[in-house]
């Protein structure tokens, strides 16, 4: 028997940190986001801003290079590589603590080519995302996953593709079943998102339709990025982030009609300082 728990404001003190005077990028931790292809580079790069503005120490967005130059005129901040690209791929994989997979990678041949690249360098201590594309390619092919610690961020109509569960069919018991065999934290997204991680299962009870926005589950999937790796308890990141996220798109949606992804992004940093954990 699993009780559902409520998110609130706490989940937010107790996850983000008052940041050391000692430390430096290399202690917020290394994101690798991997998506954007030539159709989808918005996608990718409100990832990659949000895993930024979350305060993640080192973003590389690994892309179709033909979203660098956007990539880089609204983010110098980031850094870019082509996703095509073997050794870089693999080095920027390799040296990250949380990898971010699936917004607007496409399903294409190439695209299940970089999450074939991914799966294979992917180890046990890494936090991997999957997201968007990454869960539908995932879903059609029935890839093998890889071990590591797996938060999958599906919507519910990509929760159907993944789990085969229709979306009114998908109560808490048959979503835990299917989350024990994939084996990692989902964050299935709907008007109410709930998060069922190994042993508990969360509602997120804020949240808003001016949310009701292409780019916002990107946006999310970013900051799951970025506070995983820099939060060390990997399930309240991934619930901070979630939480955050919505109570955002509260705040800003009191005096808005629709709350666009990239200002929730920029909320945040001005947000997480004004919800850091108590002293
Ligand atoms: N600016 C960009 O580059 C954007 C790229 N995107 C990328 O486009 C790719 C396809 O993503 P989509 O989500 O559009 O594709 P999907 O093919 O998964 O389409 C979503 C459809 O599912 C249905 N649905 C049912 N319940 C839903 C729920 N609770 N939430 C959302 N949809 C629900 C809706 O009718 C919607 O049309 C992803 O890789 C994504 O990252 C999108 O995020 C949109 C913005
Ligand atoms: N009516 C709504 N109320 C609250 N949150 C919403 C609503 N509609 C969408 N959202 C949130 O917006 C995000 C949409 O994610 P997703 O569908 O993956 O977007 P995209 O792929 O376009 O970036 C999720 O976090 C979802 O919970
Ligand atoms: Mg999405």
């Amino acid at each position: 028997m699993f009780l559902m728990q409520i998110l609130t404001d706490t989940i937010l003190n107790q996850t983000i940190r008052v940041r050391p005077a000692e430390s430096h990028k290399g202690t917020y931790g290394r994101v690798c986001l991997v998506g954007g292809n030539d159709h989808y580079g918005g996608a990718i790069i409100m990832a990659t801003e949000a895993s930024v503005y979350s305060g993640a120490g080192l973003n590389t967005a690994l892309t179709d290079p033909i979203n660098f130059t956007s990539l880089h005129a609204r983010l110098p901040e980031a850094m870019v590589a082509d996703f095509s690209n073997q050794a870089d791929l693999t080095s920027l994989v390799t040296a990250a603590n949380t990898i971010v997979i699936g917004p607007g990678l496409g399903t294409t041949d190439q695209s299940r080519q970089v999450l074939d690249a991914v799966f294979k360098l992917v180890t046990p201590a890494q936090t991997l995302i999957i997201d968007g594309s990454a869960i539908d390619l995932v879903a059609q092919n029935q890839l093998t996953l890889p071990v590591a610690h797996l938060v999958f961020t599906p919507h519910q109509m990509e929760w159907q593709r993944l789990s085969g569960i229709k979306i009114a069919d998908q109560t808490d018991d048959a979503n835990r079943v299917i989350r024990d065999q994939l084996n990692g934290t989902v964050v299935l997204k709907a008007h109410r998102t709930k998060i069922y991680t190994a042993s508990e299962i969360y509602l997120n009870s804020v949240g808003t339709p001016a949310q009701a926005t292409g780019g916002m589950g990107d946006t999310l999937a970013g900051m799951v990025g970025g506070f995983t790796a820099q939060f060390a308890d990997q399930d309240q990141a991934v619930l901070a982030a979630v939480y955050a996220h919505s109570r955002i798109a509260d705040e800003l949606a009191e005096q808005q009609y629709v709350v666009l992804p990239t200002q929730i992004m920029h909320e945040l940093p001005r947000f997480m300082k004004r919800h850091q954990a108590l002293e």
